[in-house]
Parts: C-alpha cells; structure tokens; sequence
C-alpha cells in the first residue's frame, strides 16, 4: 500500500484550507473598509452643513454694521441682510432634520436643539425690525434694537454649531473605536473559525491516515511484508471481473517451500524466518509490477498473474525454480539447498477464484509429490513413473486421494 492516497488527500486538504483562508482574507478586509466608509459618510455631509452654517453669524454681523454706515438711498445691504434672514432659518431647519435623524444621543442634543429654537424667535423679531426700518427708516434706537438682536442670534448660533460640531466629531470618533474593536473581534472570530476547521481537516487527516494503515495491516503479512490470503481474494475477485469485461487470461501459481521443517529444526526459528523474508524477496523481484504476490500461510505464497496465460506463467515459475536454488541463505544455513515446488493454472472459461485456486493447489501436490523443486501446470504435468503418461487433473486428483489413504 503506497502512501500516494494520502498525500493527494493531504494535497487536497491543504488546498480547501488555503482557498478558505483565502476567503476569510479577503471578506475581511472588504467588511472592514465598507465598515469605515460608511461611518464616515454618515457625518461628513452634516459636518459640511455645520462649516457652512457657521459662517452666518458673523456675516449677519457684518451686515448689520454696514447697514448703520448705508446712506438711506442705497438699499444693497438691506439686501443682503434680507437674504440672510430668509437663509439662516432655512439652515437651522436643515440642520436640525440632520440631527434628528442621525444616531447621536438625544439627551447630547436636546439643548443645542432648544437653543437653534430659541435663535429662530430671536431671527423672527430681528426679521419684524428689519421690515419696520425698511419701512419707516432707520433711527438711533433702531440701531441699537437691531444690534442688539444680532449679537443675541450670532452667540445663540455659534454656541449651537461650535457644539454640534464637537457632537459630530465625538460620535465619530466613538463609532471608528467600535468599529476597531468590532473588526478585531470579527478578525479573531474569524481566525478561530479557520483554525477549527484547520483543526478539523488535521483531524481527519490523521484518521484517514489510522484507517489507512489499519487497512494496510489487515492486508499485509508481518513477517514479509507481502499480502496475505484476504488480500489476494479480493485482488483476484477484482481481477476476474476485469476478466469476464476484457477476456484477458490470467493465471494463478502456488508454491511452496520444500522441507522447510528441516530448515526450522537444523537452524532455528529466527533462521527460519529470515529464509521465508528473503524467499519474499526473491519472488518480488521476479514478477512485474502488476503481479500480486501473497503469502497464504507458513511457508506457502501464491502469485496472481493478469494478462498472462499458462504457458508464461510456467516459463516465470520456471525462473522462480532457478532464483530460490540461487538464492543466498543465511550464514547459520549456508549448507543448506533451498528449493520450492510450484502448482500453476489458468483461469478457463466460467472459473472462479476458488476453481483456479483448487486447480493450483492439486498442481502443488502434484509437484511435491513427484519429488518436489518443479513446476507442474497444465502444459507439462509431470509424468507416471511406471507409463511415462503425463498426469491431467483427474489423474492428480486420485493421486492425491491415495496419498491420503
Ligand atoms: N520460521 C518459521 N517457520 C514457519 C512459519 N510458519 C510455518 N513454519 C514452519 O514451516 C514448517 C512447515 O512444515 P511442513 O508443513 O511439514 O512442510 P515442509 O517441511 O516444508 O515439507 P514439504 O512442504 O512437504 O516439502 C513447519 O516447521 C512450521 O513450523 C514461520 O512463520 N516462520
């Protein structure tokens, strides 16, 4: 079992990370502007109107000094103050909707309010005067009224903007300070919720990587390395229905060891051991990639061969035969001559695993019991002493039944 799966899945995780991460970047980022701009687009436009405001008072000023110094048949500062008498109440008005309608602390504006209330009044009765002079002329007294009137309006409304302003620009900085905080806490939220699902991910990947390599064990034999019999099952039922789709030959061959007891007793366990790992070995490097090598049991493997008919799958035993009578033992059993018997079979039309298994195995029995180190299969069964006949499947089965007599 390679590790190829779990890195592609590792790949794919590191990516979704990545792309989600990425996400939360770049929605943060945007939340946080969109949050700024709008804070200040709420009070820039009644900052604007304050500014502007705020220059009423001292041009009502103005116009009242010089309208003192006009000479009676020179209306343009009657004028001028006219307008500002129609302009400054407007203004109050604006700003006042403006007020209203924004998110600042009734109980911070209720007096500004009541002042702007108070200056429209004062305005009202500066507007009476006015007419009246326009009307029957100006006089010492009227002067003075009408003075009197504008320092009144001009404190009243320069009270009421210098504290509107100082309103706006609190409010102001109050919500930027909220909106930090608020952006840090959508950024920490944020952040925890991708490192959980990083969390998450990791976890998953562990598991997966668990399941993996439970999946690995219960298909791997622990002393070689090798699949074992549940493995080759499930290979071969796999290789069979590709079979019965692509009518390819397969073919099948068992072997085992010969005497293998005798290795045990004269050398040991352990010794035993390394001889079955390296006999593994030995069988890996003769067949191809595609070939599945198990080990049933004890001192018997078996390889599953797609796309090969029986024929090649002798000639392969064959070399298997030449490989294990060459194959270095070790040191303790360097006298020793290791040789292995092989039962090969072809899948035929309509087997199952199990027919092309049992074929393979009475094969096996027929190699060992024609004396070992050969390969019996369907092409070259080994002959009868005594007839010089080769042996079919039949034959080997009494045989077997009579050795078991
Ligand atoms: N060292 C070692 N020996 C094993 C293992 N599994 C099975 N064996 C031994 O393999 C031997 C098999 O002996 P037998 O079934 O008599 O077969 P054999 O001696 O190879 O004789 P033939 O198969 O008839 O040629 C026994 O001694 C088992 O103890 C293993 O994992 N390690």
């Amino acid at each position: 079992m390679t590790n190829a799966p779990i890195r592609a899945l590792r790949r794919r995780l590191l990516l979704a990370f990545g792309l989600l991460a990425s996400v939360c970047a770049v929605a943060i980022v945007y939340y946080a502007a969109q949050a700024r701009q709008h804070v200040g687009a709420d009070y820039t436009a009644m900052v604007a109107d304050v500014v502007r405001s705020q220059e009423d008072p001292a041009r009502l000023l103005t116009a009242l000094t010089r309208l003192e110094n006009e000479h009676p048949d020179h209306r343009i500062h009657q004028e001028e103050l006219g307008e500002l008498l129609l302009r400054i109440p407007r203004r109050i008005e604006n700003i006042r909707i403006q007020v209203l309608r924004s998110d600042l602390d009734r109980r911070d504006y209720a007096p500004l309010l009541e002042e702007l209330s108070h200056v429209e009044t004062r305005l009202e009765a500066l507007l009476g005067q006015f007419v009246q002079v326009q009307r029957d002329g100006l006089d010492e007294r009227e002067i003075e009224r009408l003075r009197e009137l504008g320092l009144e309006i001009e404190g009243g409304l320069a009270w009421s903007y210098s504290e509107l302003n100082h309103l706006v620009q609190q409010a102001s900085a109050d919500q930027r300070q909220t909106m930090g905080w608020l952006t840090l806490a959508v950024v920490s939220l944020l952040v925890m919720v991708v490192l959980a699902v990083g969390a998450v991910m990791l976890m998953m990947l562990r598991l997966q990587r668990q399941r993996d390599a439970m999946r690995h064990q219960s298909h791997t034999d622990v002393l070689t390395g090798l699949f074992n019999r549940r493995r080759l099952q499930e290979v071969a039922e796999q290789e069979f229905a590709r079979r019965q789709r692509h009518d390819a030959p397969l073919s099948l061959m068992l072997l085992d060891l010969d005497h293998f007891k005798r290795v045990n007793d004269a050398y040991g366990h352990p010794v035993g051991d390394e001889v079955l790992t390296s006999f593994a070995e030995t069988l890996q490097r003769q067949v191809r990639r595609l070939d599945t090598v198990a080990r049933m049991g004890g001192e018997e493997f078996a390889v599953l061969l797609p796309n090969t008919d029986g024929r090649a799958a002798r000639q392969l035993a064959e070399r298997i035969l030449g490989a294990t009578r060459a194959m270095p033992l070790p040191e303790e059993a360097g006298d020793h001559r290791l040789t292995v018997s092989i039962g090969v079979s072809e899948a035929r039309q309509g087997d199952s695993f199990e027919h092309l298994y049992t074929r393979a195995d009475r094969r096996l029995y027929g190699a060992k019991e024609a004396g070992r180190d050969r390969v019996v299969s369907s092409e070259a069964l080994p002959k009868v002493a005594n007839s010089g006949a080769p042996l079919d499947d039949d034959e080997l089965d009494k045989l077997q039944q009579r050795n078991a007599r």
